[in-house]
């Protein structure tokens, strides 16, 4: 991918059918930020992922990436031409095949084909980078914890080569020594390789550890964009539901 790159939303309608998820959802994420969603179940996070990443078409609005080579249009593009361009998305629930191993796992997040090529190259980073996904990789996924899980999650994303990582709620069901250890893991991930991050996460704490900055989603709308995590937890919002203040 081009140098300064950025995923501009801008006014995004979307939904199921009669079910309207998102109204006029807008935001920017530039260049090596890591940058958090937040908002309570039900409000349209994951549904707003899925848009960017082609699995679902929004009714209206613009969703590109723009470089100093120009600017790509991501709406209407098929899931794989969006990995393609170097966006990944580690779903929600993991989405993991059980009944492979964790090698078989990985190889499976190669499909790009630049990343096919890489393929013995990325699995060796997978595995440098993720030790416990190294000493288990011929063990049936579904026999990982729940926190090695995630970390495969995130290690097959990976395997695809991405600049951009789109993680939703990646601490779900962990707990809290697990969760650290994964925020740990995205953190290194990006310093070392200035991947852009943006993420869901329902444990704010967490998720300032490496947040720059951040936006509240409530019933589909964005209702505040903050530029720092401080200005987002002065926000009644967060302080309702994330603080419990
Ligand atoms: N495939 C679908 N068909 C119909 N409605 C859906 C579908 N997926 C999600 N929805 C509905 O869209 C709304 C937003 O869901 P979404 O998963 O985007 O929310 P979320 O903020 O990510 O919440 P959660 O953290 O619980 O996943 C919800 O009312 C949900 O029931």
């Amino acid at each position: 991918m081009a140098n300064n790159y950025k995923i501009v939303v801008d006014n995004v309608d979307a939904g199921y059918g009669a079910v309207r998820v998102l109204h006029q959802v807008s935001m920017t994420i530039h260049e090596g930020e890591t940058v958090v969603l937040l908002g309570t179940n039900g409000n349209g996070k994951s549904t707003l992922m899925k848009c960017i990443m082609g699995l679902v078409q929004p009714d209206a609005g613009e969703i590109y990436l723009e470089t100093d080579g120009g600017r790509v249009d991501l709406m209407g593009k098929p899931p794989e031409e969006i990995v393609h361009l170097g966006i990944t998305l580690v779903p929600e629930g993991r989405r993991l095949f059980p009944k492979l191993s964790v090698e078989e796992n990985l190889l499976l997040g190669a499909y790009r084909a630049d990343a096919r090529r890489e393929m013995d190259r990325n699995l060796r980073f997978c595995c440098d980078t993720f030790p416990v996904l190294n000493e288990r990789r011929k063990q049936l996924a579904g026999s990982l914890s729940g926190g090695e899980q995630q970390m495969l999650a995130v290690a097959r994303a990976m395997m695809s080569q991405p600049n951009i990582l789109l993680v939703d709620e990646p601490s779900i069901g962990l707990a809290p020594i697990l969760v650290s250890h994964l925020i740990a893991k995205i953190k290194e991930l990006q310093e070392r390789y200035g991947l852009t991050v943006l993420m869901t996460e329902q444990n704010f704490h967490q998720a300032t550890k490496i947040a720059d900055r951040g936006y509240i989603l409530v019933e589909g709308r964005i209702v505040f964009e903050g530029q720092s995590t401080a200005e987002l937890s002065e926000h009644e919002f967060v302080k309702k539901y994330y603080l419990s203040v």
